[in-house]
Formats: C-alpha cells, sequence, structure tokens
C-alpha cells in the first residue's frame, strides 16, 4: 500500500479512529485548521478546507483524499454548514480535480436520510424489522446539517460525472469508541465501531468505483441501513455488532448473548 493520503479533519473523531486503525499503511498528510496539539506522527498542514489555494496545496503527490473536515452538530446553523460543508466540500472536489487526485471519499451522514425514519421509528430500529435503506433512495434530510450532507453528495456527482473523480459517499452512522451508544435504540441501530470504521475508509482507499453512496455502520442485528453496497463494491467486511454489548454499554456474556 504506497498511496499518499489526504486526510482533512484529521484531529476529529473520525479521524482519530481511521489513524487508530491504519495509521501505518499509507503515506498520510493530515489537515485540519486546528494545529496539533502534540506533535504528530505524520505530516500535518494546518488549513481550512475552504480555502481554494490552501487546498490545492494539501492536494500536491496525493492519490487519494478522504474529506472528514466539517461542522458534524445535527444543530449546526446554516452560516457554518454553508461555509465549512458545503463550500468546504465544493472546494476539495475542485481541488482534487485541478491535482489531479484518483478519488474522494467523503463524509456524509446519516442525517442526509433522517426523514425516512420519521414514520416509522421505534419499529426500524429493532430487531424485528426488515425495513432497509440501500443508498439508492432520495436524500430526505433531518435538519440543515442533513441537507449540507446531502449537498456534499450531489457535488460529489457533478464531479464525477463531469471530471471522472472517483467518489464514495459514506453515509456515517453513529461512531463511539468502545461500545455502542447507551440506553439509544437509534444509536444502537446505526452504530460504528472504531475498528469498523478505519476498516471501511481503508477499503474506500484501496476499492475501485465511479460514484457510491454506501453505509457506514457496524453490522449490528438491528439496522434499517442495507451494507450489502459496501461489501459488494468496497469488499467491507464488519467484525462488530451492538448486539453484544448491553444497553448500558457492557460487553453481554454468553448467556445474555443466547436470550
Ligand atoms: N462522528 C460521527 O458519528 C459522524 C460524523 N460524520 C461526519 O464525519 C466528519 C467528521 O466528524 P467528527 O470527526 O465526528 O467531527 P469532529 O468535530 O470531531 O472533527 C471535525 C474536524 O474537522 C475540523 N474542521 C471543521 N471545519 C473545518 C474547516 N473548515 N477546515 C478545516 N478543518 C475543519 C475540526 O477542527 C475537527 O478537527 C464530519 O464531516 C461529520 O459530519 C457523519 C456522521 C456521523
Ligand atoms: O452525523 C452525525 O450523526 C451522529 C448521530 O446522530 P444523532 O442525532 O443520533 O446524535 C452524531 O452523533 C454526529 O455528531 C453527527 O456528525
Amino acid at each position: 500500500m504506497d498511496e499518499r493520503v489526504l486526510l482533512t479533519g484529521a484531529q476529529g473523531r473520525v479521524g482519530q479512529a481511521i489513524l487508530g486503525g491504519i495509521a501505518d499503511d499509507y503515506e498520510w498528510r493530515l489537515l485540519d485548521r486546528e494545529p496539533p496539539a502534540a506533535e504528530p506522527d505524520h505530516e500535518f498542514v494546518v488549513a481550512d478546507v475552504t480555502d481554494e489555494e490552501e487546498m490545492r496545496e494539501a492536494m500536491a503527490d496525493v492519490d487519494v483524499v478522504v474529506h472528514l473536515a466539517g461542522d458534524p452538530r445535527p444543530e449546526a446553523p446554516w452560516e457554518s454548514v454553508l461555509r465549512n460543508n458545503i463550500d468546504g466540500a465544493r472546494v476539495v472536489y475542485e481541488a482534487a480535480v485541478d491535482t489531479g487526485v484518483e478519488k474522494v471519499a467523503f463524509a456524509s451522514s446519516n442525517h442526509a436520510v433522517g426523514h425516512y425514519e420519521t414514520e416509522r421509528k421505534p419499529d426500524i430500529y429493532r430487531k424485528s424489522s426488515e425495513f432497509r435503506l440501500d443508498g439508492t433512495e432520495l436524500p430526505r434530510p433531518s435538519n440543515l446539517y442533513g441537507v449540507s450532507k446531502a449537498a456534499g453528495e450531489t457535488l460529489g456527482r457533478y464531479y464525477h460525472d463531469e471530471h471522472d473523480l472517483s467518489v464514495v459517499c459514506v453515509r456515517i452512522g453513529n461512531l463511539t469508541k468502545g461500545h455502542p451508544p447507551k440506553d439509544y435504540e437509534r444509536g444502537q441501530a446505526m452504530w460504528l465501531s472504531y475498528r469498523d470504521c478505519a476498516h471501511l475508509f481503508e477499503r474506500c482507499i484501496e476499492a475501485d468505483y465511479g460514484y457510491e453512496i454506501v453505509y457506514g455502520i457496524s453490522d449490528n442485528d438491528r439496522k434499517y441501513y442495507s451494507l450489502e453496497r459496501a461489501k459488494e463494491v468496497l469488499g467491507y467486511d464488519p467484525q462488530d455488532n451492538s448486539a453484544e454489548y448491553t444497553m448500558g454499554g457492557e460487553l453481554k456474556d454468553d448467556a445474555e448473548r443466547e436470550e
């Protein structure tokens, strides 16, 4: 694996989950608008993803961009998501085309499709439900943050169709470290473990694709997102399952697992 990978938003939770799993596997250039707290193990660029010149410079000699930087708050105000998420995504795709980057993996969100849950909850959060979203459905954002993620996906579609850039949009569920979200059925259904997160983005760096939308969750018994496309196109092979934990976040023993 000799790809050179630019990781935007590297200091955040998703960035740290990815680096926690595959830091040794690539030649990384990390980018964040916040400087690193300690001496970084990889090349580090302090830059804002809305700055066109800085982003072109950051992508020099890069093969793949994993674009995570943005405002991740479901309640984020329009001014912030317009700038950081929508314009930031546009600048990243544009710089990728200008500099000859091959692939961009874009961190989209469950909130791009959150309103599919409205008329179906809480049943779809339970193991008995067979309802699945598979990535072919139209966006139904649950907030302006979700609108910004749907816009990032659409920008990716445009840069793929117009410029042949390979783009995969990962609708990330709920990433938590160590155990699934506690006492939160929805969170358990869309849990993404740190281990599976690192593996999924490793597949986004390695696999061949044109334009894809996939769901980024672990192999939870409770789920309303299909993993089929991520498995088929990327070779995603998740290892974790929120059903192995109690609602309080404790790993179940064998007897509890059989219940
Ligand atoms: N953590 C989760 O469960 C989920 C995360 N996502 C998406 O994944 C991405 C990463 O999320 P987290 O790591 O949780 O967020 P985070 O807030 O922990 O990390 C985001 C990082 O991006 C940087 N950043 C923000 N705006 C920037 C800008 N304009 N220029 C340069 N750097 C900037 C921040 O300094 C921060 O280090 C976001 O795009 C978020 O929307 C999507 C679904 C779920
Ligand atoms: O996109 C995101 O989704 C997760 C899960 O959403 P929530 O509404 O169930 O908390 C959220 O934790 C994360 O911050 C956000 O970026």
